[in-house]
Parts: structure tokens; C-alpha cells; sequence
């Protein structure tokens, strides 16, 4: 299991080149298997991702019904809000790519009837035992990844749940659901997303290994890659050297 990071000018090279390397890695395993699963996350980088890889898919040999997509964590809202993440997810992706619909592994949304603690537990079973090839992640400034954030009962390192309910959580809004430490390690890949200043500490204390930031616990069984801006990279131990 490696860590490297990965360095780009400005945040549109971070969506351009993640954008590339997903397509083909996802083209890749598409030649040697009838599934590839992808977790995806939410947050502003993503969305930029997104909308690239669209472009890009829509020329490529992508099989999207060998494509399952799923979520690292969900914002607790009803099903027709623009804040899930899902939908800002699937609103860019589906613009070229068919997925099939029940390839789509969304989180609940808040219907009155269930909350979000029931529902983790139902995308728990939705998830068995499912292990992503890629899971994509972004990082807060203050290091949560998913809806796991420090100083909060959702950062639990010893939980053997692998989908959980958050409320109050620190950053709007406050109901969520979160997939766990267990259920994101549970990848072969785990690919990190971050740009600008704001990121700069927070990424360094991780790639550091500091304890007390969420995502420093959140490792893909063959690699974890952290693809930074250069403003995000810009407190990075010396280690930590330039690469394309
Ligand atoms: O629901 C959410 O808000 C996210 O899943 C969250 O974990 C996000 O990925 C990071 O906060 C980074 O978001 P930005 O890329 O927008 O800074």
C-alpha cells in the first residue's frame, strides 16, 4: 500500500486530470469484469470532476452498464433538493453516460417516513460486502472527509458500523448519512480531491498522519493519491515532491 501525492497548477488541471485517470482506470477494469464500483462524494472539486469526465466519456469506450456508483456520504434533505449530493453528482454525469438506474446507489433521502440513522442501515445491506475499486473523496479545511468531521461523535475509529446517521453536523446541513472508517477502507483505491489555500493545512496535517483529522485514517488497500492544486499543496512536507 502506497501514498503519493499528485500536483497540478490550478483546480480546473485537478478536475482534467482525475477526470482522465477514472476514465481509464474504470476502462481498464471494465476489460477483465462485469462490474467496476466507484464511490463518489460530494463538494465543489467533485462537481468540476464531474462535468469533465462527462465530456471525456462521451468519446471513450466506457461500458456504462458494467458502471455501479455509490456514495462516501448523502446530506439528509428531501429527494428533489439540489444540496444531495447525488443529485449534483448525477445531474453532470448522466449528461453523456447511461447509466443504469439500478447501478445508481444513492443514499435515502428524507421522505418523513425514515430517518437517517434507519436509512444508513438500508444502504448498509444495499452495500454488503462490496468492496470500491475507486473511492473518491474531498477534504474539509478542518480534515473531515464523507460526513466524518473531528470533535463529533460520527469520528468513531472503533464502530463496526460501515453506514451511519450524523446529525449535527458542524457544516450544513446538519442531518446526514456517512458511510465509516471500515466501509471507505474498503477500497482498493482511495483517491483524495483538494484545491485552493483553504485545503493547504488540512492536507498537510493528513498526509502527515495527524490523528486528530478524520481523513488521515482513510487509506485504499493498494494506494491512496492525493491530487492537489498547487495552493493546496502549499504546506506539504518536503517529502511530498511534484509529480504529473
Ligand atoms: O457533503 C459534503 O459536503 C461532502 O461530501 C464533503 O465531505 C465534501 O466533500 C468536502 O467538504 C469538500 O468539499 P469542497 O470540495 O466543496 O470543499
Amino acid at each position: 500500500m502506497y501514498t503519493r501525492v499528485v500536483r497540478m497548477p490550478e483546480p480546473p488541471d485537478v478536475a482534467d486530470v482525475v477526470a482522465e485517470r477514472l476514465l481509464e482506470r474504470i476502462i481498464d477494469l471494465q476489460a477483465t469484469r462485469d462490474s467496476v464500483h466507484v464511490c463518489l462524494t460530494g463538494g465543489q472539486t467533485a462537481n468540476a470532476m464531474y462535468e469533465r469526465f462527462a465530456d471525456l466519456a462521451a468519446t471513450s469506450d466506457l461500458d456504462a452498464t458494467k458502471l455501479h456508483l455509490w456514495w462516501s456520504d448523502e446530506r439528509f434533505v428531501p429527494a428533489t433538493d439540489p444540496e444531495r449530493n447525488s443529485l449534483q453528482a448525477i445531474e453532470r454525469l448522466a449528461r453523456t453516460i447511461p447509466i443504469h438506474s439500478a447501478h445508481i446507489h444513492m443514499m435515502a433521502a428524507k421522505d418523513g417516513r425514515k430517518d437517517a440513522h434507519e436509512s444508513a442501515s438500508e444502504y448498509e445491506q444495499e452495500l454488503d460486502d462490496t468492496t470500491f475499486d475507486v473511492t473518491l473523496l474531498g477534504l474539509g479545511a478542518d480534515g473531515h472527509c464523507a460526513s466524518l468531521f473531528a470533535n463529533h461523535p460520527s469520528f468513531d475509529l472503533t464502530t463496526t458500523r460501515r453506514v451511519i446517521g450524523v446529525e449535527d453536523s458542524p457544516r450544513e446541513p446538519s442531518e446526514r448519512i456517512s458511510l465509516t472508517f471500515s466501509a471507505l477502507n474498503r477500497s482498493r483505491e482511495v483517491w483524495f480531491l483538494a484545491t485552493g489555500e483553504r485545503k493547504a493545512e488540512a492536507a498537510a496535517a493528513c498526509l502527515d498522519g495527524d490523528d486528530a483529522r478524520p481523513a488521515s485514517h482513510v487509506h485504499g488497500e493498494r494506494a491512496t493519491v492525493w491530487f492537489l492544486d498547487e495552493a493546496a499543496a502549499g504546506h506539504l512536507s518536503p517529502q511530498f515532491n511534484c509529480e504529473l
